[in-house]
């Protein structure tokens, strides 16, 4: 039987880690303190040879809770012209064990590959697993979704909105890498007015319709039909 579960609010993954507790020293604000441009830190970079090209690696920290997200960066970010980006949100089980729930590491793998193809472009990697929740709710809300519940009514079973992400960091984080506008890949309309609202121009949206197989067809609907995501029902 699963451990009882904690009230939502104590429930968000912002734990720091050792490294960014030293980092982080005697700075931790409280949250709302100070700009978007104060809450984040560049805090080292290395090269990060990968199959799809040679990326740069570049590791921020959020001063306000320790929170740790990274920037995969190829080519010339501070050259003229949008730069092809993807504001990509951590999903353990698709990105690193190859789970076909959903589409996210098929995502990741076709953004990788635009990138390095195109010789230019940057993908955030943005800690907010399962929408923000964290991995042992998203775990929580595929329990729920084995048993018959979609991926809104799980979030919602569980006391949680259907989506908990910010995309306050993301400007910040760009600017730190020279980045001044960008040529979004992403399905989800609500990324690009977010994105916008913040402080970041797109100039386009590109499609990322990929990684749809029999396991995630009742999980792509039901991003289609209520979360709004520009996806064909019969797209690849
Ligand atoms: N709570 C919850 N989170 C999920 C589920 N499946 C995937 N995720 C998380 O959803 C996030 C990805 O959201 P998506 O809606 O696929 O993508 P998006 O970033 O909004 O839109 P795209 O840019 O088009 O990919 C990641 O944080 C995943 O961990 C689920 O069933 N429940």
């Amino acid at each position: 039987m699963p451990d009882p579960k904690p009230a939502p609010d104590t429930a968000r993954n912002v734990a720091a880690t050792t490294l960014a507790h030293q980092e982080l020293g005697g700075e931790v604000r409280v949250a709302g303190e100070g700009s978007p441009a104060e809450w984040v830190r560049l805090v080292d970079s290395c090269d990060l040879p990968t199959r799809w090209g040679a990326f740069r690696l570049h590791g921020f920290v959020d001063l306000r809770n320790g929170q740790e997200h990274v920037a995969l960066a190829l080519g010339d970010l501070a050259g003229s012209g949008p730069v092809l980006a993807r504001v990509h949100s951590e999903c353990l089980t698709g990105d690193a064990f190859g789970s076909r729930r959903c589409d996210c590491g098929a995502q990741l793998e076709a953004a990788m590959e635009r990138i390095a193809a195109e010789g230019r472009g940057v993908i955030l990697y943005m800690r907010q697993e399962g929408r923000g929740i964290g991995l042992l709710n998203k775990i929580r809300a595929y329990h729920l979704q084995d048993d018959g519940a979609d991926t809104v009514q799980a979030n919602q079973a569980l006391g949680f909105a259907p989506d908990l992400r910010s995309y306050e960091l993301v400007a910040p984080m760009l600017a730190r890498l020279g980045v001044q506008a960008v040529r979004l890949m992403t399905n989800n309309p609500r990324k690009v007015d977010a994105l916008q609202a913040a402080g970041v121009p797109v100039a386009e949206r590109l499609p990322i319709r990929v990684g749809r197989n029999p396991a995630n067809q009742g999980y792509l609907d039901t991003k289609r039909s209520k979360l709004g995501h520009l996806l064909d029902p019969d797209a690849g």
